[in-house]
């Protein structure tokens, strides 16, 4: 294990470096070089991680089927107190787990530390999602000596496959509503971002889970496709919660087509962030520079075309303009940085080809446009007069750039909004709040943001439609109904 001088953790048993099975660290069977992971923000290599393959991942399925049926029949109130304090030592370990999001995911601290509060909302409200999973009874519509019940089960041992934008967010909302329904997991965290799911694991072990209900298998970027085919093609593994592109997902629900194994899939998006000529102009603004910088721009929910009706488009630019000359780009443990690392250098290189596309496709480029430093970092980019035919239009962006077009009229920008595969977040600001109204029940999808940069929170469903993926996260009911099966019965009283 390297460890980078520029951080040090109150408590460094946080820091593991091999997969977690069985309540134990666990090695690979077949000795593979560990994997590297690097700082986003200078490319060095801080840590170097045990690479698992698909027969580690066969030994953690395992793990997590031998310990279903003991954890499944626990009573709801006993997982209820477990999540309860898993969710107290996440929050007490907030610094720690901030500093392992900023140095494996390239974010600021203060976004990391935000990851941290957002995660254990999850991990609070699974705790009481636990004791509300309840059945119906129902009389017979037909037979009035007929009747009829439900009871929700949990569904089995699941897989999590998790990416590297949100490494505590993303694998704590999975891990913490799998375990309110009563499941058994075996997760697998992004090859950049492995060490915050080892450490939740370790956190869960202190919490309380029983041996084998949380299991991570760490693989690296070669071993990825081959764990997570495992994962699909295992009929052990009842479900597959998949978060990251939309590409990959079809990858995985094709593998899985074999078992029909359940799907959750959050998957990406090309949302619009669509600002009338009746917005609050500075607010929309603000909401705009929040929404595209933070976390450099790689978030699935990030506005990716931007769609300001034509009276106020010079305006509300100018507006957006003096914001993004505020950001300050840097490493996120150093004072006053607003704004982090791409995480990947091939999302890097990326941004560069983006913006080289958009400017040859008649964008002008108002701000940014580069890469700085040795890690990944890329300055905030503002672009306007692209054409629809740039790829920062029509691909999703995961980078920060901004690119502004031009609508004139309502009906016109909700077709543009809906011209797209994607259906995940969709941003409308307008003080009309009839415009505002009829354009959450015509965007197409799982999500509209109506004057707030805030799409998301625990307490209210997440998941997109179209390509953007199926079923849903967090809510009430919603998220943790996806980890269970209904049973019914029928009675003759
Ligand atoms: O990148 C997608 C995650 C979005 C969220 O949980 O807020």
């Amino acid at each position: 294990m390297v460890l980078s001088p520029r951080f040090t953790l109150n408590d460094p048993s946080l820091l593991l470096s091999t997969g977690w099975i069985n309540d134990a660290p666990a090695r690979s069977g077949t000795n593979r070089t560990p994997f590297e992971v690097q700082d986003p923000a200078t490319g060095e290599v801080w840590a170097r991680v045990e690479s698992m393959d698909a027969a580690d991942a066969d030994a953690a399925i395992q793990a997590a089927t031998d310990a279903f049926p003991a954890y499944s029949a626990l009573p709801a109130r006993t997982r209820a107190r477990l999540l309860l304090e898993f969710d107290r030592l996440v929050r007490e370990n907030k610094e720690d787990l901030a500093t392992l999001v900023v140095m494996e995911a390239g974010k600021t601290l203060a976004e990391a530390r935000a990851e941290v509060d957002y995660a254990a909302t999850y991990s609070w409200i699974m705790a009481g999602e636990a004791e509300r999973i309840q059945g119906d009874v129902l009389k017979a519509n037909e037979n009035p000596s007929l009747r009829f019940f439900t009871i929700k089960q949990p569904i089995g041992p699941v897989g999590l496959l998790c990416p590297w934008n949100f490494p505590i967010a993303i694998a704590l909302r999975k891990i913490a509503t799998a375990l309110a329904a009563g499941c058994t997991v075996v997760i697998k965290p992004s090859p950049e971002t492995p060490t915050t799911t080892l450490a939740l694991a370790l956190l869960a072990q202190r919490a309380g889970f029983p041996k084998g209900v949380v299991n991570v298998v760490t693989a690296s970027s070669e071993t990825t496709p081959e764990v997570g085919q495992k994962f699909c093609e295992d009929k052990r593994l009842k479900k597959i919660s998949f978060t990251g592109s939309t590409n990959v997902g079809k990858l995985l629900a094709a593998q899985s087509a074999s078992s029909l194994k359940k799907l959750t899939l959050e998957l990406g998006g090309n949302g619009s962030f669509i600002v009338f000529e009746d917005a609050d102009l500075e607010q929309a603004a603000d909401a705009l520079v929040a929404n595209k910088f933070r976390n450099a721009g790689q978030v699935c929910t990030c506005a990716n075309r931007i769609f300001v009706q034509a009276s106020v488009i010079d305006k509300f630019s100018e507006l957006v303009k003096a914001r993004v000359a505020k950001l300050n780009t840097g490493h996120g443990l150093d004072a006053g940085v607003t704004t982090g690392a791409l995480t990947t250098e091939r999302g890097a290189e990326r941004a560069v080809g983006l913006v080289a596309d958009a400017i040859k496709n008649g964008g002008t480029l108002h701000a940014g446009g580069k890469r700085i430093g040795t890690g990944f970092l890329f300055e905030p980019t503002l672009i306007t007069g692209a054409s629809k035919d740039a790829k920062v239009y029509k691909e999703e962006i995961f980078g920060p750039i901004l690119s502004i077009y031009a609508f004139e009229t309502e009906d016109e920008v909700l077709k543009l909004a809906n011209a797209t595969d994607m259906g995940l977040t969709n941003y409308v600001f307008s003080q009309n709040i009839g415009r505002a109204w009829r354009c959450y029940e015509k965007l197409e999808s799982g999500t509209v943001a109506i004057n707030t940069a805030i799409a998301n929170a625990a307490e209210s469903p997440f998941g997109g439609i179209k390509e953007s993926g199926s079923g849903k996260e967090g809510g009430l009911g919603y998220g943790v109904d996806e980890f269970l099966i209904i049973k019914s019965a029928a009675m003759t009283v």
